[in-house]
């Protein structure tokens, strides 16, 4: 028998190849068949079912996400998966857990700091799991300021050791992922300080818990910081809290690739930028823009198949209603964000060819574009994750009342995801990063140093500071040049004229702070031209298969031409259009949504996702909404018993209540 599939007459409206556009999605032919093959194991293994979890205690949570590690480890070894597959394996088990920290920072920092006999010591260790490590910088008293941190690993030359130390409450660690109750080691940032004298901040290897029995070492207090945002979610992760009470580690457990301690206690500085020690934070943002890409994908897939099915209003003599996929308002909200899941992942695609890019050269120590890295990763981070937060806020709004039942996936993929808009840098800190360094930009265009990458626009602002859009029809906007140069314009006007504003202070740190939140809007401003030129950019390769390219355009001219509609305001006030260009420029947006409209769910199904990592009935691809939501009512344990524990209680007594005020 056939199997029913509610979204078949959408599937047939498609214009283009499927297929081909699922290895679009996936990056190449490869990494598509990896990924479906490992995404299909993982969907088919009981082990790793998710639709329970929202249920679970914290503590039932917590077990299942170590079993669900440890099968997972299992499957890993007897199937002999590559790193990247195993990697893939862990996502698609789609549970926060330890090994995320072990494998995603631990691993990376001791990787990008430590040197080569560090390398040799630890790295097989970790690689088998027969140690399991966190990455410890966070305290409760500082996250963001990074310098803040009070945590002190005084070197003593009498031992050869280093004493670590949490001197004051605030000192404590506070946040780590894994360092509750699994880690056995840590990378711990601790300010370093020989002959009394502070050398700021630097990474240590400390072994936290036995390898036999599990308990704290001597000197170290250790547990959980507690229950997070949300059922489910992020609290199958132990966020930790460490203290350290004069813990003796090797000198030789110090991360010494950016600075030394020598045998007699000498700090020596190599040439390598101190800003080496925040190297695993770069490494991290990187993933994270591309890991928007996938949340905000899955958002997206569930609003717009679950739009296909909904049905309001307007049937005409009897026949059906329509379908709310077709409402104007309704393609307004989700097809800019259909759109951005696609902006993003070719911006996290080119974002990981620049992390290794710059790897490379700091490997033959050629810094030079270490501060575009930072300003890149912390910018895509910023902005890709605050939109993809938001946008599965609005896909959960789009699903109307059944959105905010826990089985449409929304809830726990909204407070799942959240907290990245927080960690790895707090995303309004990291835009000022990015606006610190286009002042820089800004104030080296007359000293003769021409920028380059991602600034290199501002090379030609002579030119972008008087330019004139040129668009007199709505079609016009459909050129790449003229939207480019539209963004291009909007970013160094806004850019130089809170460079001019930043002059007219006398001491130019007061200018920054009162002019903040106008630099993150530069800083913004900045980003969003990053995402389009790299999508137009994304156009010019050969993409084979019918049709692909020109849905790619349309949504490269949806992305693009939505954000000019949202932030018209900027646009207009900084001269580069006409109100009546906006105007315009909304028209044009009209027209494309109606073009996306008969692609919408294949657009969607390039994600190939399965129905186990959705997790959503009103995202699943045969669409058999009504009937999954009602058999699922019938599983939650409150119907387990026609009537309710507690009935006998507190329920009859008030409904009893009238016999007895008949009685008095
Ligand atoms: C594959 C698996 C992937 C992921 C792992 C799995 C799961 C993820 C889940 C949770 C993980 C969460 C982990 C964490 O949250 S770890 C903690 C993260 N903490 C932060 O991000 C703190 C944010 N704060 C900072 O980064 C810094 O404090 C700062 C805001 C950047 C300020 O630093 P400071 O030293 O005071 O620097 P400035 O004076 O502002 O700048 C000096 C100089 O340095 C440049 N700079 C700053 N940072 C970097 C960098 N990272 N790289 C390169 N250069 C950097 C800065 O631009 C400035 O340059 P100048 O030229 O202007 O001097
Ligand atoms: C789920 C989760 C997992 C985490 N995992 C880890 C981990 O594994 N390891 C680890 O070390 N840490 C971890 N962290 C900690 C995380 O990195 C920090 O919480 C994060 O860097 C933000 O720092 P903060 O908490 O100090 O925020 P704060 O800096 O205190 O932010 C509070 C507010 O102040 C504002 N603010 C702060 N500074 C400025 C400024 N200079 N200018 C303008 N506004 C400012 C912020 O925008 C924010 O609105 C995790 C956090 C969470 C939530």
């Amino acid at each position: 028998m056939e199997a029913l599939d509610y979204h078949a007459e959408e599937r047939r409206k498609a214009e283009f190849n499927l297929d081909e556009m699922k290895i679009v999605w996936a990056g190449s032919r490869r990494n598509y068949e990896l990924s479906d093959r490992v995404a299909r194991l993982v969907a088919s293994d009981p082990v790793f079912r998710k639709d329970n979890r929202t249920m679970l205690t914290r503590k039932d949570l917590f077990k299942d996400t170590l079993r669900k590690a440890a099968h997972a480890w299992k499957r890993i070894i007897d199937l002999r998966l590559s790193e990247e597959e195993a990697n893939m394996l862990r996502s698609y088990v789609d549970q926060p857990a330890f090994t995320d920290l072990h494998w995603g920072m631990f691993i990376p920092a001791i990787k990008g700091q430590g040197t080569s006999e560090q390398h040799e010591k630890w790295l097989p260790m970790a690689y088998k799991m027969q140690i399991i490590g966190c990455y410890a910088q966070t305290e409760l008293g500082h996250g963001s300021n990074v310098q803040g941190l009070e945590t002190t690993a005084t070197f003593d030359p009498q031992t050869d050791e280093f004493d670590l130390h949490s001197p004051t409450l605030t000192s404590s660690k506070w946040w780590p992922g894994g360092l509750g109750k699994v880690s056995t080691h840590a990378v711990v940032y601790a300010r370093l300080i020989t002959g009394g004298q502070d050398h700021g901040v630097h990474g240590f290897i400390v072994q936290l818990r036995g390898l036999d029995d599990h308990l704290p070492l001597p000197g170290i207090t250790v547990g959980d910081i507690g229950m997070k945002f949300g059922s489910g979610a992020y609290n199958s992760m132990d966020n930790g809290l460490l203290r350290f009470d004069h813990v003796r580690i090797p000198r030789n457990q110090m991360l010494m690739r950016v600075s030394q301690v020598t045998r007699e206690g000498k700090f020596v500085q190599s040439d390598v930028p101190r800003q080496l020690v925040y190297g695993t934070m770069v490494y991290v943002r990187q993933t994270i823009v591309s890991d928007a890409s996938c949340a905000l994908a899955r958002a997206v897939c569930i609003a717009t198949r679950y739009s296909a099915v909904r049905r309001q209003f307007g049937s005409q003599n009897g026949g059906p209603e329509i379908q709310v996929i077709d409402y104007k308002t309704q393609q307004s909200r989700l097809f800019p964000l259909l759109a951005s899941a696609y902006a993003f992942r070719f911006v996290g695609e080119w974002l990981k060819w620049l992390y290794t890019d710059v790897t490379q050269r700091l490997q033959a120590n050629d810094f030079s574009t270490l501060p575009e890295a930072h300003a890149c990763t912390a910018g895509l981070k910023s902005m890709t994750t605050s939109v993809t937060a938001d946008a599965i806020e609005e896909c959960r709004k789009l699903c109307g009342g059944h959105g905010y039942l826990s089985n449409s996936g929304l809830p726990e993929l909204f407070a799942v995801y959240i907290p990245t808009c927080t960690y790895e840098g707090d995303n309004v800190v990291l835009l000022l990063q990015v606006a610190r360094f286009l002042m820089k930009t800004v104030s080296q265009l007359g000293s003769g140093k021409k920028p380059v990458g991602t600034t290199a626009y501002m090379g030609r602002a002579e030119h972008l500071m008087q330019c004139r859009c040129e668009v007199e029809m709505a079609q016009d906007w459909l050129k790449p040049s003229t939207i480019l140069e539209a963004f291009e314009a909007r970013a160094v006007r806004m850019s130089i004229a809170c460079a001019k504003s930043l002059g007219k202070f006398s001491n130019p740190e007061d200018g920054f702070a009162e002019l903040s939140p106008d630099l993150v809007e530069v800083a913004i401003a900045h980003c969003q031209l990053i995402v389009v030129s790299k999508f137009l950019e994304k156009l010019q390769q050969d993409i084979p298969g019918k049709g692909v390219k020109r849905q790619l355009e349309i949504l490269c001219n949806v992305y693009a031409l939505h954000l000019l509609h949202k932030h018209l305001g900027d646009f207009v006030a900084t001269g580069c259009i006409t109100p009546n260009q906006g105007a315009l420029a909304n028209e044009q947006l009209r027209l494309l949504y109606a073009q996306v409209r008969p692609n919408a769910i294949a657009l969607v199904d390039a994600f190939n996702y399965t129905d186990h990592y959705l997790g959503s009935i009103l995202g699943c691809y045969d669409g058999n909404v009504y009937q999954k939501l009602y058999q699922e009512a019938w599983k939650d344990p409150l119907n387990d018993t026609v009537v309710p524990d507690g009935y006998l209680e507190y329920l009859r007594p008030i409904l009893k209540q009238h016999i007895r005020t008949a009685r008095l």
